[in-house]
């Protein structure tokens, strides 16, 4: 059992009177852990509690990199070492490519390892728009800047909302792939998808979630592409 660096216990979130999650606890190390489930199951609400983002409002008990961080705001939660990538990407369409790297890049707690140039190695298509602004590239370039982003502050826990929404089949593999790496460099990943191809190339195993309810975790050697689980929980067949 490696170090946990994600703890959730007994998470509950509400948005007004309505309750998005119920007694949520999960945990993670220097791992990559998938949480699947359909649209509205309340895995953007989950993203949103571990980042600080408000709504919803929670209670229970949240710790990121062994701080019990609920109640902090998002900018605090940041410099803490956790990356997120949010679902929409949040670019700024004044700025390049380049100045969105650069205005993020800082030392984290694992160093310096993810420089602009090492993220430009990772994703080359991105490289070469490296001048052109936040609304003058594709949804997959989106995709990849906002990746890129997290990953200059050199996070110590990276949360990943549908990281590879839009993205070609040949750039999914890179960007799962490259989260498998860096959770073997000892960060911790937890990736929120649907992509089913994504989610076994990255992760180590998976939570399933359904109304707000981890209703499903997988053990030792369980594939989480297995298509009984696939088909109760996301309603694919493969
Ligand atoms: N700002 C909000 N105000 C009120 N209810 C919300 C808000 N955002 C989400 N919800 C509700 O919370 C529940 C969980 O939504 P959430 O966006 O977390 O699901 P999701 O699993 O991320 O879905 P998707 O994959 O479609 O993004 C849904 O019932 C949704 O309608």
């Amino acid at each position: 059992m490696t170090e946990t660096m994600i703890r959730v216990e007994c998470l509950e979130a509400h948005y007004g009177l309505g309750q998005a999650l119920h007694d949520l606890d999960m945990h993670v190390g220097k791992e990559c852990v998938a949480v699947m489930g359909r649209n509205g199951v309340g895995k953007t609400t989950l993203a949103r509690v571990l980042m600080g983002l408000d709504p919803p409002q929670a209670t229970g008990s949240v710790e990121l990199l062994g701080q019990s961080v609920l109640g902090w705001p998002p900018y605090r939660i940041a410099r803490l070492g956790v990356g997120y990538v949010p679902q929409g990407r949040r670019l700024f369409p004044s700025l390049s490519v380049d100045e969105h790297l650069q205005l993020n890049s800082r030392k984290g707690p694992t160093g310096e390892h993810w420089s602009t140039s090492r993220v430009f190695e990772l994703f080359p298509s991105l490289g070469r728009r490296r001048k052109a602004y936040g609304d003058q590239i594709s949804g997959g370039e989106r995709s990849m800047l906002a990746i890129g982003r997290a990953l200059v502050t050199n996070p110590g826990c990276l949360i990943l909302d549908e990281p590879t929404e839009g993205l070609a089949p040949a750039v999914v593999e890179d960007v799962a792939l490259s989260l498998k790496e860096l959770s073997r460099e000892g960060v911790a990943v937890l990736l929120i998808e649907q992509n089913v191809r994504a989610a076994t190339l990255a992760a180590d195993r998976a939570y399933f979630m359904s109304e707000g309810r981890i209703v499903h975790e997988t053990v030792d050697g369980e594939s989480m592409s297995d298509e009984a689980t696939l088909g109760r929980y996301l309603g694919v067949s493969v």
